[in-house]
């Protein structure tokens, strides 16, 4: 009869790595990140564990893209000969917990002994010798990525993540019933514990007290990106970082003699997804899928929300986390990370979320207890909750179906029909402000509705300063309020809010 430990998933190594030459140009790339991180979780784990690995896998990375598939670059600089060589297809914020929750099932079914999760990112130093070599100004790659794109959505510039997320800050704010300056309270109040922790964890980017006053505050250091987020509410993509992590059974992890206080126990996780296009939502103020992946994830293994010792509550922008706490009941005094968040911790495109698993690791072995891992991915598309613990889980039976897309799509709401061009009165569902590198206006972007319930774009454009002022000076809620769109000379439809 096979022992019921070879089929119990555990994490027993745990390594990650910033790097930070004061000139940015002689950073590693990252391969180089990965390797450094892998050998540092063999390290963790007591050695001689990434020889034996049978399985690396790869979150995917796009800031050395010239070397994709990574794999065996990674393979050779720590010298493992892996059975099986993976890379997820795009870097996204879920791609580590799939990776993880997959090892688990591989373990569990005993397909794999063996397996070393690994990703990094090197944009401070890509951006750098971009702009060396084109003797040019340090490029922001998230967006000079997202120009070459075209569609409804781009046209009005609505391109990058830091243009979608604001739509959901902006519908949160209005359906939870908060002033401006309440929702911009909460913003400061969670993203300063980010700091908090940050300023705790060695491996973090940015390692300093931040105020929620500081964070609010928009000024030259802090700039406005997309209203009403600053500089210091946004994922810092401009980092060097690189994670990763060695996952085996129990039954492993003890004949080769690994100190049972430094082993942690991988749960049950699940995954739901909203549509890939963001103006395909059934709205801007919740998400099902969101609220299925980590309903679920408690539900499967047995834990309550109120038992949970640690978070992690993905935080590429603050309306992700304010969404998971709701969904959670998770008080605002209590820490939603145990990395740093995006913003201070460091937010390496796809691969925070093993940073976060470091974390929490690091957390559960110091402390014990039970910790929740909430990854998102693209525009608050994709979801997928995890939990570990240092005590076994006696409910998390391996391998698992994690997929809970039709439950997503059962609590999902009608999802209104887009009519590019719209022109007539309409009413504003959200909306955001993008700025320049200054902090001036660029132009807005109002997600509207006609009176048949219909969905629309249109920009306001910085010239019509009464509409950009109505929008973000917070003293009326522009959400659900007046307005006419009407065509533009530049082909785009514009929209003007009426009595502002
Ligand atoms: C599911 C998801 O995860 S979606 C999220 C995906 N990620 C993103 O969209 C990234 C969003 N962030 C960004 O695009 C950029 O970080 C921006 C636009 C906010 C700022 O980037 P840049 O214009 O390159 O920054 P800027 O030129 O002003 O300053 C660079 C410095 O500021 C730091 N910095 C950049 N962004 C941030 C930030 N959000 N918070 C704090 N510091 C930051 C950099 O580390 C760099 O410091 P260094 O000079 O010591 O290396």
């Amino acid at each position: 009869m096979t022992d019921v430990s070879s089929r119990i998933p555990v994490i027993v190594g745990v390594g990650q790595i910033n790097d930070r030459p004061a000139n940015p140009i002689e950073g590693l790339d990252s391969a180089q990140l990965m390797a450094a991180a892998l050998l540092l979780a063999d390290q963790d784990a007591g050695g001689g564990w990434l020889a034996d690995a049978d399985m690396l896998a790869i979150v995917d990375q796009m800031s050395f893209r010239e070397l994709n598939p990574v794999g065996a670059l990674v393979a050779d600089a720590v010298g493992a000969t892996p059975r099986i060589i993976e890379q997820t297809e795009i870097p996204s914020g879920d791609s580590p917990t799939i990776l993880l929750n997959e090892a688990a099932n591989r373990i569990a079914s005993g397909e794999v002994s063996v397996a070393a999760i690994v990703g990094g990112e090197a944009l401070r130093t890509a951006a750098a010798r971009a702009a060396a070599a084109s003797g040019g100004e340090r490029q922001n790659i998230v967006r000079a990525g997202a120009s070459k794109r075209t569609g409804y959505r781009f046209d009005y510039g609505l391109a990058t993540p830091t243009d979608v997320y604001p739509l959901y800050e902006n519908g949160c704010r209005a359906a939870w019933g908060q002033s401006l300056d309440e929702a911009q309270r909460e913003s400061g109040t969670i993203w300063s514990r980010f700091a908090e922790a940050a300023q705790e964890n060695p491996g973090a980017w940015i390692r300093k007290p931040v105020s929620a006053e500081e964070i609010i505050e928009p000024n030259a250091g802090n700039r406005r990106i997309a209203f009403p987020y600053n500089k210091l509410m946004v994922a810092n993509s401009s980092v060097n970082q690189g994670a990763g992590f060695i996952v085996t059974s129990l039954a492993e992890a003890r004949r080769r003699g690994v100190p049972e206080e430094r082993i942690v126990f991988v749960g049950l996780g699940a995954a739901a997804h909203e549509p890939e296009d963001p103006l395909a939502r059934d709205g801007y103020a919740s998400t099902p899928a969101m609220a299925v992946s980590l309903n679920k994830a408690l539900e499967l293994n047995q834990f309550k929300a109120a038992e949970l010792d640690f978070v992690e509550l993905y935080s590429c922008f603050p309306c992700v986390p304010k969404m998971a706490r709701r969904v959670l009941d998770w008080p605002i005094d209590k820490p939603a990370t145990v990395f740093g968040g995006l913003t201070f911790g460091g937010g390496p495109i796809g691969n925070y979320m093993s940073h976060a698993v470091v974390g929490m690791v690091q957390k559960l072995r110091s402390e014990g207890g039970k910790g929740l891992l909430f990854a998102n991915g693209g525009y608050a598309t994709h979801n997928h909750s995890i939990v570990l613990s240092s005590t076994p889980i006696a409910a998390a039976a391996f391998p698992q179906d994690y997929h809970f897309q039709a439950e997503a799509d059962a609590a999902r709401g009608p999802v209104p029909p887009l009519v590019p061009g719209y022109c007539g009165p309409g009413t504003i569902e959200t909306y955001t402000v993008i700025y320049d590198r200054v902090g001036e206006p660029s132009f807005g972007v109002v997600v509207g509705r006609s009176p048949a319930g219909e969905r629309f774009l249109a920009q306001v454009p910085a010239s019509d300063e009464k509409t950009i002022a109505f929008l973000t000076n917070g003293q009326n809620e522009p959400v659900g309020t007046a307005g006419e769109a009407i065509a533009g000379d530049g082909g785009l439809v514009l929209w003007t809010s009426t009595g502002c």
